[in-house]
């Protein structure tokens, strides 16, 4: 950016001379100094590059202000911008410091790319719902390069996006989520659960994560043994929707199916563990809550062999702890960043198009267009797990664990550290 290069070839320099005739050209891979050069060319030679350096300085200052009317923020460094106001292994403090400085709504910038962070039930809703479309693009440059398929988490905001937005919903409801029919499949998965927790009865558990990289497998195994028409699931369905939309340039293509797959898996299963984790950690610490649902969930259950999600309307505790779980366990810290489709307005400040780091409010599943998909299939899981759990076993915080340390792992999910449980089934199974 800076061109330096000082090339000390003598052109036509009187010895002596203050150097009238020598050219100063700048290519850092040339920088040397004959031996004849005189203090005076050392100095001129020091005042330009100084000189220079003030300019840079000073463009880079003023280009780096804040626009007019722009969020209030801490002061900005050329080229850090802000980045030295966080920690980049946990920037949530900082982010709570910053809005108690600035208020609800206030700027940062990442190098020169200017967020915004939103705080607050009022600003969230300002942003994500009454002026949801002027919000709910995402920063197009921050994780994957444009050529990348975008599946649906990342895609920016339009019709491809719209696409298979509705597409997975429809799929998902075509298998059943927010339907009875989902609970089946949920159920399923508890007693896989269940047979593992059995196992360890009287010995601890211990938190286990496991990261699997099923898309390329499951791509094969699919188109192996798929029917056409006939679906067995979401990759069977996008397959058929790609066989009847053809070549058309349509944006069903099977890398973007690949990365649908992968943001579903993730943003399915982290999330909804974590919040679980999370809750079973406050459930054992504080046995007194742990035993108000259990004497509630038998209650309501009582003479019936399994929960279904309707009972939530009986069972307000149960409801009020799972509510209360999420607030606290706040599995998406930082939600996904958005960024603004159109200049606009936010809470009186002006927003330009440009891009915002969207803020730790308490809406775990966001709002607006953008807000969570799998809302539905995750409250259910959330539901139907820790009653069917709690139901069944005590969690005991083991006698040798020590204080509990509540301070989750910073990450996109925020998970609780590991920690180990103790297990009894309960007398009234
Ligand atoms: C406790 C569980 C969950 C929490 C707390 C959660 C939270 C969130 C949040 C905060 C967002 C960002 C919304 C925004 O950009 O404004 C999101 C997006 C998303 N979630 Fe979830 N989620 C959960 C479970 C699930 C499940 C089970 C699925 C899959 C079926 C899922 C699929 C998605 C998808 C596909 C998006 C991207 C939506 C888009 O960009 O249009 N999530 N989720």
């Amino acid at each position: 950016m800076f061109p330096f290069t000082f090339n000390t070839e003598e052109q036509g320099t009187q010895p002596g001379g203050a150097g009238l005739g020598t050219e100063l050209h700048f290519d850092s891979k040339s920088f040397s100094f004959p031996l004849q050069i005189s203090h005076i060319h050392l100095i001129m030679f020091a005042s330009i590059i100084l000189l220079c350096l003030c300019v840079v300085f000073l463009n880079l200052l003023l280009k780096s202000r804040r626009p007019k009317n722009f969020p209030p923020g801490p002061p900005i460094l050329p080229i850090l911008g802000n980045i030295l106001n966080l920690s980049l292994e946990n920037p949530l403090k900082d982010f709570e410091r910053l809005r108690k400085s600035y208020g609800n709504v206030y700027s940062l910038f990442l190098g020169s790319r200017p967020a915004v962070i939103i705080n607050g039930m009022k600003a969230m809703k300002e942003a994500m719902v009454t002026k949801g479309t002027d919000f709910a693009g995402r920063p197009q440059d921050l994780f994957v390069n444009d050529t990348q398929k975008k599946g649906v988490i990342l895609a920016q905001y339009g019709s491809s996006w719209r696409d298979h937005r509705r597409f997975a919903l429809t799929t998902l409801r075509n298998f059943g989520m927010g339907k009875n029919s989902m609970e089946e499949r949920i159920h399923g998965e508890i007693d896989y659960t269940i047979d593992t927790l059995e196992k360890s009865i009287g010995s601890v558990w211990y938190t286990l994560r496991t990261c699997q990289n099923l898309t390329i497998r499951l791509m094969k195994e699919h188109k192996e043994t798929r029917v056409p028409g006939e679906p067995r699931d979401f990759v069977d369905c996008y397959l058929d929707e790609m066989d009847k939309r053809g070549d058309d340039g349509s944006s069903f293509e099977e890398e973007q199916l690949r990365m649908y797959t992968l943001d579903l898996h993730f943003a399915g299963t982290d999330t909804t563990s974590n919040t679980l984790l999370t809750g079973f950690l406050y459930l054992m610490t504080y046995p007194h809550i742990q035993e108000r649902c259990q004497q509630e969930i038998d209650e309501v259950l009582e003479g019936k062999d399994r929960a279904s999600f309707d009972d939530r309307h009986n069972m307000p505790y149960m409801q009020a702890v799972i509510h209360e779980v999420q607030r606290i366990a706040n599995t998406v810290p930082l939600s996904v960043p958005h960024c603004t489709t159109k200049d606009t307005e936010l809470m009186g400040y002006s927003i330009p198009r440009g891009e915002f780091v969207k803020p730790e409010a308490f809406m775990p599943f966001s709002a607006g267009p953008r807000m969570c998909l799998g809302e539905g299939l995750a409250r259910m899981e959330l539901f139907l797990i820790m009653v069917t759990l709690l139901r069944k076993f005590k969690f005991i915080w083991p006698e040798d664990a020590g204080e509990p340390d509540y301070t989750p792992v910073y990450g996109v999910t925020l998970t609780p550290k590991p920690y180990r449980m103790e297990i009894q089934l309960r007398a009234t199974q």
